[in-house]
């Protein structure tokens, strides 16, 4: 996540590549991001804190409490951090670095590696406006940004970024059952990649509820309906209900 968020910071050119740095802890990945983006590597987590005033963390949520603990003797109140990781609050990262920093935090998606991701956003009360709106920028340059209460911040996980994965799930299953059927591969994913696009495309069109879409397909004694028979059967709607509140319970355990 961290490349995308960087090659969506080096394409605004808000900041020259003279200004942005990052660290790994893992050297390899530390030069494949520097050479990719043309951007700085500091040699450590502290001389990254030292040289800028925007600090994005984007390890794993199980590696925030290092993170932080090598973040904390270089902070200071003008440091602005923004945080994407699943679960972890705000308030853990002020409490852990035991200063009043302010800190956004958001929750992007995968697809922002094409331009296309969606990113849902939280700022505590002392995020400056224009700093805000300056990070809004730098992800609305790899997508959509949605400003939401921290509150959020969990259940938001299960609708835009561990979403992306269902999504895929639904695509090989139908994929799978195309071959089964005789239809080649690539034939049936151009097919299923158009559909997704437009059925997409069609459920922004505001006069239209998702329920309107599914009537339009289901002609009275047709294919549609015994394939969404299947479905409900199999208690479909429920299953993703249980599936979202599993992620949304996941974010809450890695936040504790
Ligand atoms: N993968 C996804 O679809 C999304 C991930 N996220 C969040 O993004 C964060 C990163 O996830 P990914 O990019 O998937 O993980 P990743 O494993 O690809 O990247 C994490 C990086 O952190 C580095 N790292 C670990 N400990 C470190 C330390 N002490 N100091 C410096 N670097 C260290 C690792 O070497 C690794 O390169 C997570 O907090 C996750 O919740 C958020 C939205 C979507
Ligand atoms: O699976 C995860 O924990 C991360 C956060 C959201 C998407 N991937």
């Amino acid at each position: 996540m961290a490349g995308a968020i960087i090659n969506g910071i080096v394409a605004t050119g808000t900041f020259p590549a003279q200004q942005i740095y990052v660290f790994d802890i893992n050297p390899e990945k530390c030069e494949a991001l520097k050479q990719k983006a043309g951007i700085q590597a500091a040699d450590s987590i502290r001389q990254l804190i030292e040289k800028c005033n925007i600090v994005f963390l984007a390890v794993k949520p199980q590696n925030f409490a290092e993170v932080l603990t090598a973040v904390k003797p270089a902070v200071n109140e003008k440091i602005l951090f923004v945080s994407i990781a699943a679960g972890i609050s705000t308030q853990y990262i002020v409490r852990s670095l035991d200063c009043g920093c302010p800190v956004i935090r958001t929750m992007p998606n995968t697809p922002l590696l094409i331009g296309k991701g969606a990113t849902a956003l939280s700022r505590t009360a002392n995020v400056a406006d224009e700093d805000f709106q300056l990070v809004l920028s730098l992800f609305s340059a790899c997508g959509t940004v949605t400003v939401l209460d921290e509150s959020q911040m969990n259940a938001v996980i299960s609708v835009n970024s561990s979403s992306p994965a269902y999504i895929y799930l639904f695509a090989k299953a139908m994929l799978d059952s195309a071959v089964k059927q005789g239809i080649a591969a690539d034939t049936a994913l151009q097919l299923i990649c158009q559909t997704l696009e437009g059925s997409a495309e069609m459920l922004r069109q505001p006069e239209l509820t998702p329920d309107d879409l599914i009537k339009m397909v289901s002609s009275p004694g047709g294919t549609t309906l015994k394939a969404l028979d299947v479905f409900y059967e199999h208690h479909f709607e429920q299953t993703v209900d249980e599936a979202m509140r599993a992620c949304t319970k996941r974010a809450e355990e890695l936040g504790k």
